[in-house]
């Protein structure tokens, strides 16, 4: 059976791509990059390193290439596959749909009675339900209809830490051990083959949320504040007592949400929380803070790790003083080679905090955490102007 991943960048080769391989499916990666391309067409396999004291390495076989911009080459990948997936960032989805509604047009006129399986592995909220939505609209009525009987979307949470990275070889990549993909199952349609090691579940949202808000919620504060202290990863980061005590306060308040809203035990949850704070500071791994605090405006967006649980947490009545540090350290967030932490600068300068948290953030004047928010950034940066004069 065909895999047709889209991305072969760190996900995409360290996680997907081999988790697809280790099931036996054919993966045939669509790509930029051309060197890459070339090269995984002609070696058909890559190495994977575990960041363990031992640098497990096994290599991922039966994988090859092709260019995103080879069309017709990429219609018909996708009308003989049997899953697509993607790893190229949930801003990037928009940019690959016209791709999919061409493989899918294609294999509706073929006939293809297989079903085929679309899942985005991005950390976004029901990220291969936007996928949908961005191909949809490129399909006609009639072909909408078709695809609905035979084609399906399902939501997924993906895990596992693999940092920006250079190697001799460009198609190596080294990854933390721990890993977790969790599928929907109630969207998987007859005849889908499972691929080994993922967790398929009745209800995605406690997980993907789970995930989202301890994983990653927790990742981008140690950036965020790390990057104010002048860390440049988050390994050296973790090594402060007081930033990991402050990432620690964040996912507790989160940890507090998730538990009482999904009925996660919370003992486990404790579990989860220590087991996460061990993987940030593992030694083996250089994670540079620009990677894990990089795009803050999509960070910061309404739906994603910082802002959704900071209003559910409100509406649940759980105080969250460390989560509206944190955020005040993501809207301080410098990184010149990061165009939206440029434009985030940009748009506080020119307007105001205040318009970025309404405008920008979702959060009205008047509701309370907007002025709890207004506080915890003026306290940080007037900190940080303390800090920068006693220095
Ligand atoms: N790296 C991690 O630790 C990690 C873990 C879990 C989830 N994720 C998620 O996985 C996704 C990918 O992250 P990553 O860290 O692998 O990033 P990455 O930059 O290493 O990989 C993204 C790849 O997508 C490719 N790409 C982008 N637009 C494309 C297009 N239009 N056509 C074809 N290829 C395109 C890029 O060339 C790149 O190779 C993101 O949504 C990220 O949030 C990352
Ligand atoms: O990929 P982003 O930009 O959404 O988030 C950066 C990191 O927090 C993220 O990539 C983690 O390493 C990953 O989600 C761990 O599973």
């Amino acid at each position: 059976m065909k895999a047709v991943h889209f991305g072969a960048g760190n996900i995409g080769r360290g996680f997907i791509g081999h988790m697809l391989s280790a099931s036996d499916y054919e993966v045939c990666f669509v790509a930029r990059n051309q060197k890459q391309i070339a090269l995984l067409q002609k070696r058909q396999e890559y190495p994977i390193t575990l960041a363990n004291d031992e640098q497990d390495t096994t290599l991922v076989s039966n994988v090859t290439a092709i260019s995103i911009h080879e069309e017709e080459h990429v219609a018909a990948e996708i009308a003989s596959a049997a899953i697509i997936t993607t790893a190229v960032g949930v801003n990037a989805l928009k940019d690959i749909a016209r791709s999919i509604a061409q493989g899918i047009s294609l294999r509706l006129q073929q006939k293809v009675s297989q079903p085929l399986h679309i899942i985005a592995c991005e950390n976004a909220i029901a990220g291969s339900t936007r996928l949908k939505k961005h191909v949809y609209p490129l399909l006609s009525e009639a072909e909408r209809q078709q695809a609905d009987t035979c084609i399906s979307f399902p939501n997924a949470a993906v895990d596992r830490i693999v940092p920006l990275q250079k190697h001799q070889d460009p198609l190596q990549v080294t990854v933390e051990p721990f890993f977790e993909w969790v599928i929907h199952r109630p969207a998987l349609l007859e005849g889908f083959r499972e691929i080994k090691g993922v967790h398929y579940v009745d209800s995605l949202e406690p997980y993907i949320e789970r995930k989202m808000f301890t994983v990653n919620t927790g990742h981008c504060c140690a950036a965020y504040l790390g990057s104010l202290q002048g860390f440049t990863t988050i390994r050296q980061a973790m090594k402060d007592p007081q930033l990991v005590s402050q990432v620690r306060q964040v996912m507790n308040e989160t940890g507090q949400l998730i538990t009482t809203k999904h009925g996660f035990n919370a003992k486990q949850h404790q579990q989860y929380i220590d087991a996460i704070l061990a993987r940030f500071a593992n030694p083996h791994l250089s994670d540079k803070v620009t990677r894990v605090g990089r795009s803050p405006l999509r960070k910061l967006s309404p739906n994603d790790r910082l802002v959704r649980p900071l209003l559910q947490a409100y509406d649940a009545g759980i105080e969250t003083p460390g989560l509206q540090a944190a955020i005040a350290a993501a809207l301080m967030f410098h990184d010149p080679a990061d165009k939206e932490a440029v434009a985030l600068q940009q748009r506080i300068a020119e307007h105001g905090v205040s318009k970025v948290i309404h405008e920008h953030m979702g959060i009205h004047p008047d509701h309370p955490v907007h002025k709890q928010l207004l506080a915890a950034y003026e306290e940080l940066k007037s900190h940080t102007a303390d800090e920068i004069i006693a220095t």
